[in-house]
């Protein structure tokens, strides 16, 4: 893979250069609530303008359906980089359209443009080779050089992470050199116990990598909306909590799989739940009730770990050597729900081993509950991305950039 500092010493002043970040940051209607990955682009982007590069930033936000949707502008992140990087940042009103091309064109050397998101466009996550490949070359006429340094997206199978680097000369950039050379260590020689906790909300996605956790790590916490289809699957009363009803013969195959491996899958013992889904925007406490992980009320939905649950983690993390943690335990973002996320960052700044923290939404939570973010081995931008990495899968994102 050759990188960004390769770019550098063979020039690039005068170049477009196209830099795929992942500034998939969560907001709160146009405010950004965690700018930790728009931070972690900027020495990608700064070396590049300071080199005299005109560098056009992309990316997605959010999962917009193939058409524009202001609710998912990168607008604000396009404004927080300008900020970040004390210069003016270009705001292209979208992707590859008229306001692109003619915003591009304005750049001058070391300056800086961000273009709408990319998923405003269907060709960027379709799944026909030919519709991709045709959004990839208009991405690509913006443009004399790709940059690789969204992380976070590295997983996906998209244009502006698969397609459109074989159509330009292409480098590694700095974000995606540092996550490859920590991740890499878990890979080639992890230190045991190896204790994986996994949560949050895309339950798909990461039900899909225990299959392959089962043969990697010694003890396996499931928390977040993915404890509830895992519940299901012990054939408990689930009422209306998230769940993943086509993965439930699936995730009961993985509990027989782990009893005879003798790998542990730890399942919340207790679990507070509520009538609905919590409002973000009142901050008042709600109503929660602490129940046992086996008689959640019919009609009420599972929004946290609870108190039971938590000191069985902390138990379970305390000897672990190397720890990876993808996925709030819970709906952090309302105070009532937060105390299953701190309590299992808490163990993991307790626990004697190397920590990794992975995941867009887990890296906000440690930040925003208040935890010093240095005291963690690593805090990955990625959180899919990183369990297919630590799984041994070949990422798309990374593939395109091997010469
Ligand atoms: N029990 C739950 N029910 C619904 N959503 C949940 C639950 N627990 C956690 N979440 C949500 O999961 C989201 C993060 O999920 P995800 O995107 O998978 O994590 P990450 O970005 O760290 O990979 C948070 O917004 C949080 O509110
Ligand atoms: O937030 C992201 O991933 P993560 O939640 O796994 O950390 C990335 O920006 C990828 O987004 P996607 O899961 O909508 O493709």
């Amino acid at each position: 893979m050759k990188t960004i500092d390769e770019l550098l010493s063979e020039g690039v002043a005068g170049k477009r250069v196209f830099v795929r970040a992942d500034l998939n940051v969560p907001l709160d209607g146009t405010t950004i609530t965690d700018d930790g990955r728009i931070r972690a682009v900027l020495p990608t982007v700064k070396a590049l303008a300071d080199a005299g590069a005109r560098v056009v930033v992309a990316s997605h936000l959010g999962r917009p359906k193939g058409a524009p949707d202001p609710a998912f502008s990168l607008a604000p992140a396009a404004a927080r980089l300008g900020e970040l990087l004390g210069a003016d940042v270009a705001f292209a009103t979208d992707t590859v359209g008229e306001s692109a091309a003619s915003t591009v064109a304005g750049l001058a050397d070391g300056q800086v443009a961000v273009v709408e998101n990319l998923r405003f466009n269907a060709g960027e996550t379709s799944k026909d080779d030919a519709e991709r490949g045709a959004f990839a070359d208009q991405l690509a006429a913006l443009a004399d050089v790709y940059v690789g340094d969204g992380f976070g997206a590295v997983h996906r199978k998209h244009a502006s992470v698969f397609d459109l680097p074989a159509r330009l000369p292409h480098y590694a950039g700095y974000l995606i050199a540092t996550e490859v050379g920590v991740l890499r260590k878990l890979t080639d020689d992890v230190k045991r116990p190896y204790v994986v906790a996994l949560g949050g909300a895309k339950v798909s996605d990461k039900l899909a990598v225990i299959d392959q956790l089962l043969g990697k790590a010694d003890r396996i916490l499931i928390g977040g909306g993915m404890a509830y289809t895992f519940l299901k699957a012990k054939g408990y009363e689930i009422g209306s909590s998230l769940v993943q009803e086509d993965q439930v013969p699936v995730v009961q195959e993985y509990l027989e799989r782990a009893e005879k491996s003798g790998v542990e899958l730890v399942l919340p013992v207790d679990t507070l739940v509520a009538d609905e889904f919590p409002d973000m925007k009142a901050k008042a406490p709600g109503n929660p009730e602490n129940v046992a992980a086996d008689a959640i009320p019919a009609g009420k939905m599972g929004l946290d770990i609870g108190p039971e649950t938590r000191k069985l983690y902390a138990s379970k993390l305390a000897d672990a050597a190397t720890v990876f943690w993808n996925g709030p335990m819970g709906v952090f973002e309302h105070p009532d729900y937060a105390e299953g996320t701190k309590a299992v960052a808490q163990a993991l700044l307790d626990s004697p081993g190397f920590t990794v923290v992975g995941g867009g939404d887990s890296a906000a939570a440690v930040r925003t509950l208040g935890f010093d973010e240095q005291a963690f081995g690593h805090i990955s931008t990625g959180g899919g991305a990183s369990l297919e990495y630590l799984e041994g899968k070949t990422l798309p994102g990374l593939a395109a950039l091997e010469d």
